[in-house]
C-alpha cells in the first residue's frame, strides 16, 4: 500500500498535510502519533471512506474508491467505534459477516477464540466496551482479507484479550495478511510491528522497524555497581563528551549516553586500567515510548 503526499483537510482543519508512506506487503506496519496527528483521516482515506483532497492512495495496488468493488472482499476494516448492528446477536453478526466472502474463518472457531462464545446471544449494543472490540476485530478478519485495518485494535481489552489479540495477528501475518494498524500502546507496536510510521501533526516524522527507531540517537542508561568513590569526573573524561556519570549512592553509579558497543567497551577498559572492578552492568537502551516522546514532544496539546 502507498500514499503519496496526501493533504486532508475539514473546514480550515488541515488534517493531512502531505503525508507520504508505504506499507509493505505481508508486514503489520503501526501508525502511531498524538491524538489528533491524523491517523484516522488518513487511514479512512486508505479504506475509500473519504476522497484524498490532493495527493494519492494504492491498495493493493488499486484505488481504493474507484475500484471498491474489488477491494472490498479483499480488504478487513476494524473502525474505532460503530461499523455494527446495534440490535443484533454477536454470533449472528459475525455469521452473516462470514457468510458474505466466499472462503471464510470458521465464525464459531473465531467467537471462541476472541472468547465471545459466552456472550454470542447478546445484543451488539448489551456487550460491553471491550467485548464490542473483540466482536470488530472478528468481524474484520473472518473474511480472511488480504489487507486488515485496524483502529486501536487492543483499545479497552483486558490483558488476556490483548494477548489473544496479538496472537491472532502474528498469526495472521504468518499467513502472509498485511495487517496496518493504529494504536496508542507504544508495547503493542514495539511487539508486533515490523514497520512503525510515526505521524505528527498531518505528517511522517520518522519510520523505521521499532528496532532502528529505539536506537537512532539512542540515549540510553548503565548502572553499575563498584567500589564507591571512584572518580567520575576522570572517567567523564575518557568518554565521549556528552556522556554524564553520577555516582547515586555509594558504590551505585548511572552512566547516561549514547549507549552503543563501543562506550560500554570504553567504560570497562577504564575501569579496568584503575582497578576498579565493575559488577551488576545494566545496560538499559530507550524504549519506543522514550522515542515517540522525544520526537512528537512531551507536553499535551
Ligand atoms: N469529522 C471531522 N470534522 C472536523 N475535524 C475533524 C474531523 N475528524 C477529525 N478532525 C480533525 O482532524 C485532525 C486529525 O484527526 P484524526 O482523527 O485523523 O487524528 P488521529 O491521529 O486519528 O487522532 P486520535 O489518536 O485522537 O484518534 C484533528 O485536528 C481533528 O480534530
Amino acid at each position: 500500500m502507498q500514499v503519496r503526499d496526501l493533504v486532508m483537510r475539514y473546514g480550515s482543519t488541515t488534517a493531512v498535510d502531505g503525508l507520504s508512506l508505504d506499507v509493505p506487503e505481508g508486514s503489520i506496519t503501526a501508525v502511531l502519533g498524538p491524538n489528533g496527528a491524523g491517523k484516522t483521516t488518513t487511514v479512512e482515506t486508505c479504506e475509500g471512506f473519504r476522497a484524498p483532497q490532493s495527493g494519492s492512495v494504492r491498495v493493493l495496488g488499486l484505488d481504493p474508491r474507484l475500484d471498491a468493488v474489488r477491494l472490498r472482499p479483499r480488504v478487513g476494516v476494524m473502525l474505532q467505534s460503530g461499523g455494527a448492528w446495534t440490535g443484533s446477536r454477536a454470533t449472528e453478526m459475525l455469521r452473516h459477516m462470514a457468510s458474505l466472502h466466499a472462503h471464510p474463518l470458521d465464525p464459531d472457531a473465531l467467537a471462541d477464540r476472541l472468547g465471545l462464545a459466552s456472550c454470542g446471544r447478546t445484543p451488539y449494543r448489551r456487550l460491553s466496551g471491550g467485548q464490542q472490540q473483540r466482536l470488530s476485530l472478528a468481524m474484520a478478519v473472518v473474511g480472511r482479507p488480504e489487507l486488515l485495518f485496524l483502529d486501536e485494535p487492543t483499545a479497552g481489552l483486558d490483558p488476556q484479550a490483548r494477548r489473544a489479540t496479538w496472537e491472532l495477528l502474528a498469526e495472521l501475518r504468518g499467513a502472509g495478511v498485511t495487517v496496518v494498524l493504529t494504536t496508542h500502546f507504544m508495547d503493542e507496536a514495539e511487539q508486533l510491528s515490523d514497520l512503525v510510521h510515526v505521524v505528527d501533526a498531518g505528517t511522517v516524522i520518522a519510520s523505521g522497524s521499532p528496532a532502528e527507531l529505539t536506537a537512532a540517537g539512542a540515549r540510553g542508561t548503565i548502572r553499575f555497581a563498584a567500589r564507591p568513590g571512584v572518580d567520575v569526573v576522570a572517567l567523564m573524561e575518557a568518554l565521549p563528551h556528552d556522556t554524564k556519570v553520577e555516582e547515586v549512592e555509594g558504590g551505585r553509579y548511572v552512566l547516561t549516553g549514547e549507549i552503543d558497543p563501543r562506550l560500554l567497551a570504553d567504560l570497562t577498559r577504564w575501569c579496568a586500567d584503575h582497578d576498579v572492578l565493575t559488577e551488576s552492568v545494566l545496560v538499559e537502551r530507550q524504549s519506543l515510548e522514550d522515542r515517540f516522546l522525544d520526537l512528537t514532544g512531551r507536553t499535551l496539546r
